[in-house]
């Protein structure tokens, strides 16, 4: 770990290089549902299981909103909120999410009952969930950062399922178009804030760990879905079986 003071263009750089390093696009779940070598079975456990993750952004947001100080932050983070859980009924990114789980074949009432959901999903997610409400607002913008890296991963995800399986549809796949725009946008402001603010070393380093975590509990979700869907196949009690 760094104990020199970084300017700004080696922070960002050191960012990039967690994610180069870390980011869930490495994860073999990941290749495995891009290059098209998952079953139908396995690819609504992924869709049900990042609901949760969608479900619960939205409340991670309003957690680091309501601890935000200024006009100006809370603007600017009020707007993921709108993006997620939309300005109506059936709009947003959540209700997005849910038009794929229905192209692939899920029960609404399921998905969003999480009855489903592996117990490993929803212990990373509620820790992205409670890191953000817990830590410096430092720390929680920074864990935010993945989204610098998302529009590759989603860009080489659409192609490659639409290429891969024949069950996936563009207009199942939906939800990814608005995030190419929204993740760039959002991405760009929080690395502003942290190159602004991570001032000091132990800033600077607290940033680094807050990606570091957050390449975790992306990682981790993956490692899940592979350990009970894929290899060995150990499905926990009460989790979605494929039928
Ligand atoms: O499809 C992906 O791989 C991916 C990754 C990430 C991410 O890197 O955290 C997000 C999303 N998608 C996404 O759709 C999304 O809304 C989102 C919000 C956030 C966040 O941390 O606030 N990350 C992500």
């Amino acid at each position: 770990m760094s104990e020199t003071l970084l300017s700004p263009g080696q922070l960002e750089a050191a960012l990039r290089a967690i994610g180069e390093e870390r980011y869930h696009n490495r994860h073999p779940f990941h290749r495995a549902l891009h290059d098209g070598r998952l079953s139908r079975t396995q690819v609504q456990a992924w869709a049900l299981n990042r609901y949760y993750y969608q479900a619960r952004i939205p409340a991670k947001d309003a957690t680091l909103l309501a601890r935000l100080p200024t006009a100006e932050l809370r603007r600017e983070w009020r707007r993921r909120i709108e993006d997620h859980d939309g300005d109506a009924p059936g709009t947003g990114g959540v209700a997005r999410w849910l038009r794929l789980t229905d192209g692939l074949g899920l029960e609404r009432d399921y998905v969003e009952s999480l009855d489903g959901l592996l117990p490993g999903t929803r212990f990373a997610v509620d820790a992205y969930v409670h890191f953000v409400g817990e830590r410096s607002i430092l720390e929680a913008i920074a864990s935010s950062l993945t989204e610098l890296f998302s529009p590759t991963i989603i860009s080489e995800r659409v192609s490659g399922m639409l290429r891969n399986y024949d069950f996936i549809t563009q207009d199942t796949l939906a939800y990814f178009t608005p995030r190419l725009t929204q993740a760039p946008r959002d991405s760009d402001f929080a690395l502003a804030y942290v190159k602004t603010h991570a001032c000091t070393i132990p800033q600077q380093q607290a940033v680094l760990a807050a990606l570091r975590f957050k390449c975790g509990v992306l990682w981790s979700m993956l490692d899940a879905l592979d350990y009970a869907y894929v290899e060995p196949g150990l499905i926990p009690p009460g989790a979605f079986r494929p039928v």
